[in-house]
């Protein structure tokens, strides 16, 4: 596989994201708190990470939820899969939300989210009048059917 490098400053204190095993696509990100915070259910929170990246162009980061987290404690990203451009040089932050009907708290330095690093096209736009003919035409939303 070819190496791609991340350049990452990191304000946060906590560990640098790292892949957890060796085939793994997500690199888990922390969350870059003083204290303790709370998410009421249905609350949604923005959560930053003390982190700064820029990606070799051509490259996005994808922020998504981490499966344990959204099975046990309803937390999940609002915007899943987040989109970090290559140009961005603000601080990454999580825009995390409480699915659950109880309170859920983060902890400083809790994996809050994950990162997947993955190569992008930018598409020329042509604009027409006219569109080929398929199969599918104009069907969708479930006109094939459920079974
Ligand atoms: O979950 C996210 C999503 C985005 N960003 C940062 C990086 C991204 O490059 C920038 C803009 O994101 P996006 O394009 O999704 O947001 P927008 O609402 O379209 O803002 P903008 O007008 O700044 O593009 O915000 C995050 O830190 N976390
Ligand atoms: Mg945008």
């Amino acid at each position: 596989m070819a190496e791609i490098i991340v350049k990452i400053i990191n304000k946060s204190g906590n560990e640098l994201p790292a892949y957890a095993t060796a085939d793994a696509a997500g690199m888990d990100l922390r969350a870059h708190l003083e204290t303790a915070v709370t998410l009421q259910s249905l609350e949604r929170m923005l959560i930053p990470t003390g982190l700064f990246m820029e990606l070799p162009a051509g490259y996005e980061a994808q922020v998504r939820p981490r499966s344990g987290l959204a099975i046990k404690q309803g937390l999940t990203l609002l915007n899943t899969p987040g989109t970090i451009d290559a140009d961005y040089r603000g601080e990454i932050k999580i825009i995390l939300i409480n699915l659950s009907n109880e309170p859920q708290t983060i902890q400083p330095g809790d994996r809050i989210a994950q990162m997947v690093i993955a190569p992008f096209v930018q598409a020329v736009i042509e604009p027409v009048t006219v569109l080929t003919d398929t199969v599918r035409g104009t069907g969708g939303f479930g006109h094939t059917g459920k079974s």
